[in-house]
């Protein structure tokens, strides 16, 4: 499919998207979308349970560059999906497919059931989206970019906007903080200014791409618990993420990507299980204990200090710690850890995961 015509860039449209900033406030891509439904709009399906499909989704761009390869993605309604992925596998030129922003080379994307970019008119006003950070007016308080954001959106009933706004702001945690001007907020704050602005409206589906990017370990846990809550209540959360311990502590399922390609999806728990976790000895006779697991059969063997892991034999372990305590290695611990998903991805890959910015 030929790119589309909007004077030499990817994008289908910035017509919705943030544009002034007098404090440096990232002015990209707008949340909360706001667009007018369509007559023929109609009802927004996806009621197979799926929420996000993906067939053959392909995106090239006029570079040469190819940024997503062939993705299947199938995302569970009620979900919380992780988009997983080191630095530039794919997640937000994907994200901008979902979203209508940019055009797939081939392949089709559908959103609540409907093709996009298609229907975006009448998917979008279901869907809030935090892509790239919130677009903010730094000179304005946090209550007064929500006005803005509301009073944009041609559907908001204005009668009931400062409600509405009120509601948002308690929603995350920024109610004692609305009277402040927006370029004083911290990045977690504006963050979760831009989470309260894709929350004005109910929605079906929250897409937020690297929510917790560039945030302190406080920031990021608030916006996480934040995303557990939003889930509690049954919107189906997709959100990107480079850090595997984020996806393993806040989703429900997960797809993995790398260099443009889908390496795995499904149900968090299951995805580590799939893996074996790794024996893990802890002796003061550690140089004994990894002869003794190498003879054994175990792979990778690696000694720390106090412990040597090793990928576990195919034998049962019973007899490998016999064979240990026979040979004389005093051992103080043995068990196998649970496989994490960072196992998982390598098991997959053959490579570590890169989570250089
Ligand atoms: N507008 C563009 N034109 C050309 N190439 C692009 C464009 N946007 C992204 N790319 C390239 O496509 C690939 C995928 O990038 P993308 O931003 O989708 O990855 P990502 O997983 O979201 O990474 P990050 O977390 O760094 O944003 C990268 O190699 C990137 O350099």
């Amino acid at each position: 499919m030929e790119e589309p015509p909007t004077g030499g860039t990817d994008e289908v449209t910035r017509a919705d998207r943030g544009v002034a900033d007098d404090a440096g406030v990232a002015a990209q891509a707008a949340p909360a979308t706001p667009v007018t439904p369509t007559a023929h709009s109609g009802h927004v399906g996806g009621d197979d349970g799926t929420v996000i499909a993906t067939h053959a989704l392909t995106k090239r761009y006029r570079g040469g560059q190819l940024a997503v390869d062939g993705l299947e993605l199938s995302v569970p309604a009620g979900s919380v999906f992780g988009f997983l992925g080191p630095n530039g596998s794919g997640k937000t030129t994907t994200i901008r497919m979902l979203m209508g922003l940019i055009e797939p080379t081939s392949g089709t994307a559908r959103v609540l059931g409907r093709p996009m970019p298609k229907a975006a008119r009448a998917v979008l006003p279901h869907v809030g989206a935090l892509i790239e950070g919130p677009a903010l007016y730094g000179f304005l308080s946090g209550r007064d970019n929500l006005l803005r954001y509301d009073a944009a959106d041609p559907t908001a009933d204005p009668r009931t906007r400062r409600t509405r706004v009120a509601a948002a702001l308690d929603r995350v945690g920024l109610a004692a903080a609305s009277g402040k001007k927006a370029k004083a907020y911290s990045l977690g704050m504006k963050q979760r200014l831009g989470l309260a602005a894709a929350l004005l409206q109910p929605r079906r589906l929250l897409v937020l791409d690297e929510p917790t990017n560039g945030l302190d370990p406080q920031g990021m846990r608030e916006i996480r618990s934040l995303i557990r809550e939003l889930a509690s209540d049954g919107t189906t959360v997709f959100l990107s993420s480079h850090l595997l311990d984020e996806i393993e502590q806040v989703c429900t399922h997960a797809a993995v990507m790398a260099q443009g390609r889908l390496i795995t999806q499904g149900a968090v728990a299951e995805l580590a299980a799939g893996t074996r976790g790794r024996l893990i000895v802890t002796t003061p006779d550690t140089v004994d204990a990894a002869r003794v697991l190498k003879e054994q059969g175990a792979g990778d063997v690696v000694i720390t200090e106090d412990r040597v892991t090793a990928e576990p034999p195919e034998r049962d372990l019973a007899d490998v710690n016999v064979a240990l305590v026979t040979a004389g290695v005093r051992v103080r611990g043995f068990g196998v850890e649970r496989a994490s998903l960072e196992d998982a991805f390598v098991a997959l890959t053959g490579e570590g995961f890169d989570v250089a910015g």
